[in-house]
C-alpha cells in the first residue's frame, strides 16, 4: 500500500519538549536559551545584501524564462497575478491570526504529537538547534477538522449551559454553539478551497519552471493524467513570529532548505523572511500586499539534477509587529523514485543524485538535516538510505 506523508513522519519522530514553550507575551528580556550566536547557527550573523529577489508577474509573455531565471540563480523568486483571490488571502491571514491567539492552553489541546504531523508546535528542525526559536507554528495536512475542534470546543460551552441554568442564558448559549460550529466549517472549507488554488497554482509554475529547462509534460509520468499532478502531496504549515524584546538576537526560525519540491509562502505585512545566496548574503523578501514567494525545495533541485538550488532560507523576529506566514509544502506521492530527470542528464551532466523517494529523502533529512542533499550526492550503494 502506497504511504501518506503521515506515516511518514510516523516512522521519524521527533522529540521536541513542549514544557518550555514561553509565554511569549510576558517576556521583557530574551532569555538565555533563546539567545542565538554565529555558534548556533554558523549563518546567524553572515552579511546581509540590499539586493532584491526577482519578482515575476505571471501574466508577463516572458514568464516561463523569467521563472526559469530565478530558479537557476536564486532558487526563489515572488509572484503577483497568480490567480489566488485577495479575498482568500485575508481569510488565511485572519484565520491564522485567530489561531495563534488563543490562550496556549487551548492551542495545546491540539499539539502535534511526536509521531505525528498536524496539529500545534513548533517546528521540526528545532531538534536540530542548541537554542530555541522564536515562534509557534501549526501543521494541516488533510481535513483540519479534527485539529480545529480541540482548539474551538464545543463541548466547553455545552458544559456551562448546563451549569448556567436559566432560559435566557440556555437559548444565548445554543446559539453561540452554532456559531462557533460554523465558524469551524467555515475554517475548513477556507482550508480546502485554498489547498485547492495551491495545488493548481504549484502545478502551473512547475510546468512553468521545467518547461524553461526544454522538459516536457511527457517527460514527467506521475504528472498524469491531466499533466495536473494530481498524485502531489502537500502539507500546509502556518506560523507566527509574536513581538520579540531582542530581535537582533532572537531567531524566528533558522536557516534551512525545504524538503519539497516547490513552497509556495504568503506573508503578512511583516517583513522577516530572508534568503542566503552564496555571493550575495542575507536579502529581506519584502512583504507586497497580495503577492505570493516562491521557493524550490531539495527534491526539485534533485529532479533538475542541480539546475535549481533549494534556496536556503530564514524567518526573523522583529520589535512593533507580530509576523504570519502560511507555507504550502508541495511534494510528490510518498513512495514515488524521484531521480534527476533523464533529460537533463548526458555525459556532460551526469546524475548527480541517487533515485530515492520523498519519504526517504525525509527520512534523511530527519537525520542530516542541512547536510542531507551533500550526503545523498556522495552516496554508494553499500551506503545505507534509512
Ligand atoms: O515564515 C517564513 O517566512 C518562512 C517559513 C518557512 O520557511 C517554512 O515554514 O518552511
Ligand atoms: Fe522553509
Amino acid at each position: 500500500m502506497n504511504s501518506t506523508l503521515s506515516d511518514v513522519f510516523i516512522s521519524h519522530p521527533i522529540h521536541i519538549p513542549f514544557s518550555n514553550l514561553p509565554d511569549f507575551t510576558s517576556l521583557r528580556h530574551l532569555p538565555d536559551s533563546y539567545t542565538w550566536t554565529p555558534k548556533d547557527d554558523l549563518l546567524f550573523s553572515a552579511s546581509a545584501s540590499d539586493e532584491s529577489l526577482p519578482f515575476i508577474d505571471l501574466s508577463d509573455p516572458h514568464v516561463a524564462s523569467r521563472v526559469g531565471h530565478a530558479c537557476t540563480t536564486w532558487g526563489a523568486f515572488q509572484i503577483t497575478n497568480h490567480g489566488v483571490p485577495s479575498r482568500l488571502l485575508d481569510d488565511m491571514e485572519f484565520l491564522t491570526g485567530s489561531l495563534f491567539r488563543l490562550p496556549v492552553h487551548r492551542k495545546l489541546n491540539a499539539a502535534r504529537r511526536e509521531d505525528g504531523i498536524s496539529g500545534y508546535g513548533v517546528a521540526r528542525i528545532a531538534s536540530f538547534f542548541n537554542k530555541q526559536m522564536w515562534s509557534e507554528g501549526f501543521t494541516v495536512v488533510g481535513s483540519p477538522l479534527d485539529d480545529f475542534h480541540k482548539l474551538w470546543p464545543v463541548h466547553h460551552l455545552k458544559y456551562w449551559k448546563n451549569k448556567a441554568g436559566g432560559r435566557t442564558k440556555r437559548l444565548y448559549v445554543v446559539s453561540v454553539s452554532v456559531v462557533i460550529v460554523s465558524q469551524l466549517i467555515f475554517n475548513s472549507e477556507i482550508i480546502q478551497e485554498y489547498e485547492e488554488h495551491m495545488q493548481k497554482l504549484a502545478a502551473k509554475l512547475m510546468w512553468l519552471a521545467l518547461g524553461s529547462l526544454g522538459v516536457e509534460e511527457k517527460d514527467i509520468e506521475w504528472a498524469s493524467p491531466g499533466s495536473d499532478f494530481r498524485g502531489a502531496q502537500a502539507a500546509i504549515q502556518l506560523n507566527h513570529y509574536p513581538i520579540c524584546p531582542e530581535p537582533d538576537r532572537a531567531m524566528g526560525l533558522p536557516a534551512h532548505t525545504d524538503s519539497t519540491l516547490m513552497t509556495i509562502l504568503y506573508q503578512n505585512n511583516t517583513a522577516g523572511l530572508q534568503v542566503y545566496r552564496d555571493d550575495v548574503g542575507w536579502v529581506t523578501v519584502p512583504p507586497v500586499p497580495g503577492s505570493l514567494v516562491v521557493n524550490v525545495g531539495d527534491l526539485l533541485h534533485i529532479l533538475t539534477n542541480g539546475m535549481f538550488p533549494s534556496v536556503l532560507h530564514r524567518a526573523r523576529v522583529n520589535h512593533l509587529q507580530s509576523r504570519f506566514s502560511m507555507a504550502y509544502l508541495w511534494g510528490p506521492p510518498s513512495d514515488l523514485m524521484i531521480s534527476p530527470l533523464p533529460k537533463l542528464v548526458d555525459p556532460l551532466h551526469p546524475p548527480l543524485y541517487p533515485s530515492l523517494s520523498w519519504k526517504q529523502y525525509l527520512a534523511t533529512k530527519a537525520t542530516h538535516f542541512n547536510q542531507s542533499l551533500s550526503f545523498i550526492r556522495n552516496y554508494r550503494s553499500s551506503d545505507q538510505i534509512s
